[in-house]
């Protein structure tokens, strides 16, 4: 069926400015309307209900595709949504992505309330160009155009732009009918069609980070059956909790107290290398290990992984002039018996001081880092700068890796 006016998606991370190109691109162009995705699932009701975890409507898209068949078919629809793959390629003559700075991306979603993880998962999905990626796999590359939407005089060139490139022609007949993006467009820069080789193919984060108030129903399954879940072996509360705050909800934490004794080994990574591989067995999944210690520049790292009180730590430097001090952590990750455990270690330097603050967690009222010992800070300042941090956000960033892979 041929149409004499082309239809467009206009596609992106929530918070780019879809809704608002698509308003202004069918206000200017008589006979283009917005059909918006979001509305028709709510309006028609295709979904198979709300996602409390994703607080996401699940989208059936056979009753989504079967509702707008019509419309579609007839011409003149400016498609506003963030997954674009799932509209067949007969239908579709230019599909438009818009991007955005990821700082005006914060700050977009930020002034809609979005929860912190919500709005992380989306600045990920942009950076990661989740959605260009999409659009180029789903679609003929020549009719895939990348547009900046930074500011409104982005979005007026925008809208000119697609403006100028819908003629009067018969689209919809045959690949290529509806081709209206030419080589010329794409000489100043603006538009970028190459195909971007160097990107990890980011199919899987493409589930997980883009979740919106209306998701794809195949996307939600996948994003729950691939939820990055971890047993963290240990019996010290703190641990747990700190653990916890920083790493969910991105990996679910579950905790599990076993008895393992430590081997002698020479380095601290050769000890915690030992417990995580005996933990996985035990447990016979993925596990989580991990091991502090404290090293005295004046000692050439002693005492390490041997901890003693805050006195006697204090004790042994009280010969030593230089007091500084690295608090090390090494997490180490098994995905299971016969998986050889990754380490991830953090490291922060500062110095021993006399107990200052309350005394309810290991040595932190004698750690003393920009001056303030762990225990003067509060929860959220020390798990900003703490070794125990800096450790899990190498374990979170390579968790993330394996999403992309
Ligand atoms: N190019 C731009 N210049 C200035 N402000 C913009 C631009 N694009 C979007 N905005 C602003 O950002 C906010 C989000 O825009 P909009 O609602 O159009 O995004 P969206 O992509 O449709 O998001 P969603 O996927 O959640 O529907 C709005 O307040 C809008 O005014
Ligand atoms: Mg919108």
């Amino acid at each position: 069926m041929s149409r004499s006016l082309p239809n467009i998606i206009i596609t992106g991370t929530p918070g780019v400015g879809k809704t608002l190109h698509c308003e202004l691109l069918a206000e200017r162009v008589p006979g283009m309307k917005h059909l918006s995705v979001n509305d028709v699932v709510k309006e028609k009701e295709c979904h198979e209900g709300y996602d409390e975890e994703f607080q996401s409507w699940i989208v059936d898209e056979d009753k989504l595709l079967d509702t707008i068949e019509e419309q579609v078919k007839a011409g003149g629809c400016i498609i506003d949504w963030h997954a674009c793959d799932l509209f067949p390629k007969s239908w579709i003559d230019l599909v438009v992505v818009l991007r955005v700075d990821h700082t005006t991306l914060y700050d977009r979603l930020k002034a809609r309330n979005y929860p912190e993880n919500k709005l992380q998962e989306n600045l990920d999905s942009e950076i990661m160009e989740v959605l260009l990626q999409e659009a180029r796999d789903s679609y003929d590359e020549e009719i895939v155009v990348e547009l900046q939407s930074n500011d409104t005089e982005d979005m007026e060139s925008n809208v000119d732009r697609i403006e100028a490139w819908i003629p009067q022609r018969n689209y919809g007949e045959g690949p290529g009918s509806g081709r209206i993006v030419k080589e010329d467009d794409y000489s100043d820069n603006k538009i970028d069609i190459s195909n971007n080789e160097q990107n990890p193919k980011p199919s899987l984060w493409r589930v997980l980070n883009v979740i919106s108030n209306t998701v794809p129903r195949k996307a939600l399954k996948m994003a729950h059956d691939i939820r990055q879940q971890v047993n963290f072996i240990t019996g010290n509360k703190n641990k747990l909790t700190e653990v916890k705050a920083i790493l969910e909800p991105a990996i679910q934490v579950d905790s599990r107290a076993l008895d393992l004794i430590e081997v002698q080994a020479a380095t601290m990574e050769e000890v915690t290398i030992d417990k995580c591989r005996r933990a996985a067995d035990l447990v016979m999944g993925p596990v989580l290990v991990e091991d502090t210690c404290l090293c005295f520049d004046a000692l050439n790292d002693l005492p390490g992984p041997y901890i003693l009180g805050h006195d006697g730590l204090n004790k042994l430097l009280a010969g030593h002039e230089d007091k500084s001090a690295k608090a090390v952590c090494t997490f180490a990750y098994s995905a299971g018996p016969g998986h050889e455990p990754i380490l991830f270690q953090g490291i922060t330097e500062g110095k021993i001081v006399p107990a200052r603050g309350p005394a309810n967690f290991g040595w932190d009222p004698i750690f003393e880092y920009e001056g303030k010992t762990y225990a003067e800070m509060t929860k959220e300042e020390k798990n900003k700068i703490s070794h125990r941090f800096k450790a899990l956000q190498k374990l979170q960033a390579w968790f993330k890796l394996q999403l992309t892979t």
